[in-house]
């Protein structure tokens, strides 16, 4: 793919420049970091960054020059006019040239809505469509949940005037559970299609249904009380009964529009029958990509060396720097710290603002506020900023070139997270995230000869996780032969069939594969994994939701312990404060709720919300607990409680009965179940694999002869982690119909 941003010859202090050669040292990379730090104590000091110039105060009016200016203005009839004329449309246009936020607005201003429908904007990420939504607003001068709004999972912010909504995949995806047909939309814009998540590309296929259904129709009123209705047969011609509620009488056709700057426009056309496509020209400003003379051997260190030598050497703008993961950020941002810290007070100004998709939708949120006046901003983000967002101040971004992907084994049912190159379609979108407000620079921190050697785009998803929750979602909207499905890329089939087998084993299908009253549509209906659904369907018959809700919601969470490796013996000291004997489940239901005492203990006591946090940071340091992680625990669980509750579900507690609450676990998580060998080593009875408890786990050194386990991951070897010690003798008797035929 050609990578069409401007490049120009490498600047006179990058890559790592001379001062940095001359201290290249013995191999070891952070050392080489330390003595950088060093050598900038005596370095002449530049000037210090001006104020920021920072758009977010911005009226709508103060907008419109901005807006007029972008490529996509020039040519904003002839895309309404292309939209108009065809079912499907493709859109191509550079990063920043307006797509995201614009075309929405010629859509609207064209007349698109005025029957009332809404033009929906699909996002990969939740980040993506709250930041543009407000944008969107701004520029309409509308209040956000008017005109323009947002819906993503647990938060909606629109009204019956919305018109103009932006959505995470995921979202419209369960939208289409309760309206099959989208009646509410007059145009579907998939934007960011070349990400190719599993929910774009079910929802590609939902949406080619559901526009040939409503093309159909689009002539006829529509009669509900007819026998061979819409609404009851699906759009995808097969019977829904539980959870569709179609109420239009009359639906017009479904306008699609799928955009990116970044996608083979040839492969969305074939899919679409032959759709058109159109390439929207132009960029904004210019973007200036700088390459290594040689391959980095550690991509951290050079990226720590980068960002300082930009502070330095660079004039005012913000830095986006892009990570592998939770931890990588967290370490960047220490050492980032103790860097700032010897340099010269007139150089101290940086502030540093981490952002990934297990932060709280309001914690990555705080990237979009201008740093302080004086200050430069350095955003350190996984690829949950890669695509769709313009953070403000973004003058500069730093490219490892690596992402990190899930990849999962239908046949051992293990999942592994790697790191891998980016492909140059992710490339362009990370160096597209500066240029937008002016010109930028990009830092890849890879020779040039290796951009040639990316992939075009990364492998979509759908062939590399585990599909269980999709393989449900689909039986829930009627559509039962799932290989069959008109997927833009198959799912490898022993993935679909290892699917259906696990969710006829949690009893979600029937033994005709129909979805299972109740039991099947309630796990349709809490949007989590599947075998957590279960696991909180069946802690009400062993009367311990409260215990269940508090361990999904810690599960669905990075790391909760924070271990540094300098501190290693005292974390292990203050770890087994809560360490429970029969294993981690346990163990993080007390971390849990001995957080929850510490915050209700400072509200008793009369202090404010500001003063109880203050008070829990205090406490999660002391205990090396990641607050981070225990915050989106919260969050989690408040939002999962609010769904079973509206399920109409009792939260109530086992108490101390503990017994209780471990043959939940077994009940649940059977089809996770490892045994000890002779040998010390656990053999996992779904996979037949060899596997070790983590070192990580309360239950490392432990003799328990049969645990359940909620993750297997393969690093260095295949380890088990979240694991609980359960009796092998309550297995047949809990799960009968899978332990029958086995002998644990
Ligand atoms: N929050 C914001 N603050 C400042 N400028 C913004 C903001 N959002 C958008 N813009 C301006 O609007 C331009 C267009 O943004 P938009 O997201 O519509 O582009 P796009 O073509 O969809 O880009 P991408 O392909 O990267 O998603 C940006 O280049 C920037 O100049």
């Amino acid at each position: 793919m050609e990578d069409p941003i401007k490049r120009r010859n490498r600047g006179p202090t990058w890559p790592l420049d001379s001062r940095i050669e001359s201290l290249r040292g013995p191999p070891s990379q952070s050392d080489r970091f330390q003595r950088f730090c060093l050598a900038l104590r005596g370095l002449p000091i530049g000037p210090i960054n001006g104020p920021k110039n920072t758009l977010g105060h911005f009226k709508s009016q103060m907008l419109a020059p901005q807006r007029k200016a972008l490529p996509i203005a020039s040519v904003a009839s002839r895309i309404v006019e292309e939209v108009k004329n065809n079912d499907t449309l493709i859109i191509v246009g550079e990063t920043g040239s307006g797509k995201t936020t614009q075309l929405p607005q010629f859509l609207f201003d064209a007349g698109l809505c005025s029957d009332g429908k809404v033009i929906g904007i699909t996002q990969p990420r939740r980040v993506a469509a709250v930041s543009v939504a407000k944008r969107v607003a701004e520029e309409c001068g509308v209040e956000l949940g008017q005109r323009v709004g947002y819906s993503i999972r647990f938060d909606d912010v629109t009204s019956n005037s919305t018109r103009i909504k932006y959505m995470t995949d995921g979202l419209l995806l369960r939208e289409a559970l309760l309206d099959p047909f989208l009646s509410r939309y007059c145009v579907i814009i998939i934007d960011e299609a070349h990400e190719r998540t599993v929910h774009t590309d079910v929802l590609l296929g939902l949406l080619k249904n559901v526009q040939n259904a409503r093309s159909k129709y689009a002539t006829t009123e529509y009669d509900h009380s007819k026998k061979d209705s819409l609404s009851e047969k699906g759009c995808n011609g097969l019977r829904q009964t539980k959870l569709l509620t179609c109420q239009d009488t009359k639906l017009a056709p479904l306008k699609l529009v799928i955009m990116s700057a970044s996608l083979d426009a040839r492969v969305f056309s074939r899919y679409f029958g032959g759709a058109k496509a159109v390439h929207v020209q132009g960029r904004l400003y210019p973007v200036e990509i700088l390459y290594t003379y040689h391959p980095e051997p550690d991509y951290v260190d050079a990226a720590l060396i980068t960002i300082f030598q930009i502070h330095l050497n660079e004039c005012s703008g913000d830095v986006l720097v892009f990570l592998t993961g939770q931890e990588e950020i967290e370490f960047v941002e220490r050492r980032i710290k103790e860097g700032t810290d010897q340099l010269p007070d007139e150089k101290k100004n940086v502030v540093v603002v981490p952002i990934y998709s297990s932060l709280p939708s309001e914690q990555q949120m705080k990237v979009f506020k201008p740093a302080p006046s004086g200050f430069r901003k350095v955003i350190l983000a996984t690829n949950v900023a890669e695509t769709s967002v313009t953070i403000p101040g973004i003058k500069y971004v730093v490219d490892p070139g690596l992402v990190k992907v899930r990849c999962y084994n239908p046949v051992t049912g293990v999942e592994s997270l790697i790191v891998i190159p980016t492909s140059k379609a992710q490339a362009l979108q990370r160096s597209g995230r500066a240029g937008r407000e002016g010109p930028g620079k990009c830092f890849r921190l890879y020779p040039e000869s290796e951009f040639a050697k990316l992939r075009d785009s990364i492998i979509p998803e759908i062939k590399r996780c585990n599909i269980s929750n999709v393989v449900l979602q689909l039986r829930a909207l009627g559509i039962k032969d799932i290989l069959g499905f008109d997927f833009i890329d198959k799912p490898p089939r022993m993935a679909v069939v290892k699917s259906l087998e696990q969710l006829l084993l949690l009893g979600a299908l029937t033994k005709d594969y129909e979805l299972s009253d109740p039991v099947g549509y309630q796990m349709a209906q809490i949007p989590l994994d599947p075998l957590y659904s279960k696991a909180l369907i069946l802690a009400r018959e062993f009367n311990c939701l409260e215990e269940m809700l508090i361990v999904v919601a810690m599960l669905s969470v990075e790391s909760i312990f924070y271990i540094p490796h300098e501190k290693l013996e005292k974390a292990k000291v203050a770890m087994r404060c809560f360490s429970s004997p029969e294993g981690d489940h346990t163990t993080l239901i007390n971390v849990y709720r001995a957080s929850k005492e510490v915050l209700d203990k400072s509200r008793a006591a009369g202090g404010d919300e500001k003063m109880a946090e203050r008070g829990l940071s205090k406490w999660c340091k002391e205990n090396f607990i990641n607050k981070r992680s225990l915050k989106h625990a919260r969050d989690v669980h408040s939002q999962v409680h609010g769904y079973v509750k509206q399920m109409g579900f009792a939260v109530t507690s086992c108490g101390d009965d503990m017994l209780q609450f471990r043959r939940c676990l077994a009940a649940s998580f059977f089809l996770n179940v490892a045994l000890r060998q002779p040998d010390g080593t656990f053999r996992a009875l779904g996979s037949n694999q060899t596997v070790r408890i983590h070192p990580s786990s309360v239950l490392f050194r432990s003799k328990a002869e049969c645990v359940i386990f909620n993750e297997l991951v393969r690093t260095n070897q295949n380890y088990l982690r979240n694991v609980t010690s359960v009796d092998p003798l309550w297995l047949p008797e809990l799960a009968p119909h899978y332990f029958s035929l086995r002998e644990p």
